[in-house]
């Protein structure tokens, strides 16, 4: 049996999978009119980008930010993410300041959910699970590939690996080159779903070509989608009002 999970009233991992529209304003004041107009929109989570942010290497101007954020989202689930740029984020940062900073929000009590590499040592990564789960914020555990898709097999594994090592979310966005590439994808999410899944997971081919694999998780398994609201953050996300037009023309017929 899968568990769902709670944040802020929303629950993941039932029924049609919730949007999550990113922030990637990279100034403070960029940030508060996205934060603005995100609270326009019909969406279920916001995750902070916050490579992006130009000042990203000053944790004191992040968490000022966040507080500032936070205000306008009031009741909104955040994800909080720094995402590396080998991993196709805005910038490269040492792993030790990438854990500092990851604990620092995680306990700052401003965030729900924080996003962290499974790409990373185990032990750094347990760590984080435990300081967050003492402060009631979830762990997306994430993996991406921005060149291409891998194995069914390696898909799986590694979305095991991100559930095994204790995350509340494991988390796969891969690159396809071909359509088979993005059944590959559907394939090794709809296997997680029916075998091995215990928990919401969330996947995702991108670019145009996987576009499907961003409507169709209510029936695959992927249980949270990305969609955007001026700027994308990633290849593939479509406008957020298109996005949940088209989960709910599959959810009303399943
Ligand atoms: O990991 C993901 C998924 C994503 O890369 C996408 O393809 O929608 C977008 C990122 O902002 C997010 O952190």
């Amino acid at each position: 049996m899968k568990k769902t999970l709670t944040v802020r009233g929303l629950t993941i991992g039932e029924g049609a999978p919730k949007i999550c529209v990113p922030l990637v304003g990279e100034t403070l004041s960029q940030l508060k009119e996205e934060a603005v107009y995100l609270k326009t929109l019909d969406l279920d989570v916001v995750e902070w980008r916050v490579d992006f942010f130009e000042h990203v290497d000053d944790i004191e101007e992040i968490k000022a930010a966040l507080g500032e954020i936070r205000a306008i989202l009031t009741d909104t689930p955040i994800i909080f993410t720094f995402r590396s740029a080998k991993e196709g984020g805005e910038k490269e940062i040492s792993t030790d300041y990438y854990f500092e900073l990851n604990k620092i929000i995680a306990g700052s009590g401003q965030i729900d959910i924080i996003d962290v590499e499974l790409f990373n040592e185990g032990n750094d990564i347990k760590a984080i699970i435990e300081l967050a789960h003492r402060y009631g914020v979830f762990v997306i555990i994430s993996n991406h590939d921005f060149d291409k898709t891998p194995s069914k097999e390696e898909i799986v594994s590694r979305l095991r690996k991100a559930m095994e090592i204790g995350g509340d979310i494991p988390k796969i966005a891969v690159m396809p080159r071909s359509s088979t590439d993005v059944l590959t994808l559907l394939d090794a999410t709809n296997t997680m779903n029916e075998q091995y899944a215990d928990r919401p997971f969330i996947t995702m081919s991108m670019s145009g070509k996987g576009l499907i694999s961003r409507i169709a998780g209510e029936l695959f398994g992927s249980a949270l989608t990305f969609g955007a609201a001026k700027q994308a953050s990633a290849p593939g996300q479509i406008d957020v009002v298109e996005l949940r037009r088209a989960i709910n023309l599959l959810h009303s017929n399943l």
